[in-house]
């Protein structure tokens, strides 16, 4: 939110330049309503990493280059705190030693956002072919504002890891169309281990972590905004 002339409102920069891994942060949550859409970007109007989208308004922004949407009303998920939500995580055994780390990722994310631990139910299921129906029955439950779906699928000599993959990919989002809870995809598919160790905690950050994060935001979406 930035103030205009025209009082409180979202004024978004045509022109802005956001990096992809901001996203997910608490500042752009917030003031970033919509941020899953594409933004176009002109090099006129970037900011920096370290501002926070208000102050690049009232710095650079020439109030011509501004859109208004003060009569649009938008929902955004909110991830300041998550106390009082309940998640569900569910975790592939295949593949363990990089889903156990994915896992530790989402808990410490939970932990962050201040989400109890008596909130948190995990269940183990062998492989990822098989989360899609334990996301779904938990979906149903409506014990859980947001179910986490984990696992790791790492390419093999066969075709096996695409039909994996595929099942994994339809049976999380099946999950959530099914039972109306948020189902969130944390399931790696790569072709190497080290890919796969990369994104645990490596030099890809850990995928565990930020899938606990849109588990938040997704949480809060339906929550505040979304109830039936
Ligand atoms: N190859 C991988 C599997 N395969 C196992 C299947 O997910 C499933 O458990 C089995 O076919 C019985 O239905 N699972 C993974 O999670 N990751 C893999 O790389
Ligand atoms: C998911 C896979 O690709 C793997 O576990 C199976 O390996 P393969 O294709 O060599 O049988």
């Amino acid at each position: 939110m930035a103030t205009s002339a025209f009082g409180q409102c979202n004024l978004l920069p045509r022109t802005t330049t956001v990096n992809p891994t901001q996203l997910h942060s608490p500042l752009y949550s917030l003031s970033l309503p919509f941020h899953r859409q594409s933004i176009t970007s002109s090099p006129a109007l970037s900011f920096t990493q370290s501002q926070g989208l208000g102050s690049a308004i009232e710095r650079h922004c020439d109030r011509s280059d501004l859109f208004q949407t003060c009569a649009v009303r938008q929902l955004t998920g909110s991830v300041t705190s998550a106390k009082g939500h309940r998640f569900a995580v569910v975790v592939a055994r295949f593949n363990d030693l990089i889903t156990k780390k994915l896992l530790e990722g989402a808990l410490d994310t939970f932990k962050n956002y201040s989400v109890r631990e008596e909130d948190i139910d995990v269940v183990w299921v062998p492989g990822c072919f098989e989360i899609g129906v334990v996301a779904q029955q938990l979906g149903k439950s409506q014990k859980y504002q947001a179910i986490l779906c984990i696992g790791a699928v790492i390419r093999g000599d066969t075709s096996h890891y695409d039909a994996v993959v595929n099942a994994a990919t339809s049976g999380v989002l099946s999950a959530g169309l099914n039972s109306g809870t948020p189902c969130i995809f944390g399931v790696l598919t790569c072709d190497t281990l080290e890919q796969a160790f990369n994104r645990v905690g490596g030099k890809a950050g850990n995928k565990g972590a930020e899938t606990a994060l849109t588990a938040i935001e997704m949480a809060s979406l339906f929550e505040h905004h979304l109830k039936a």
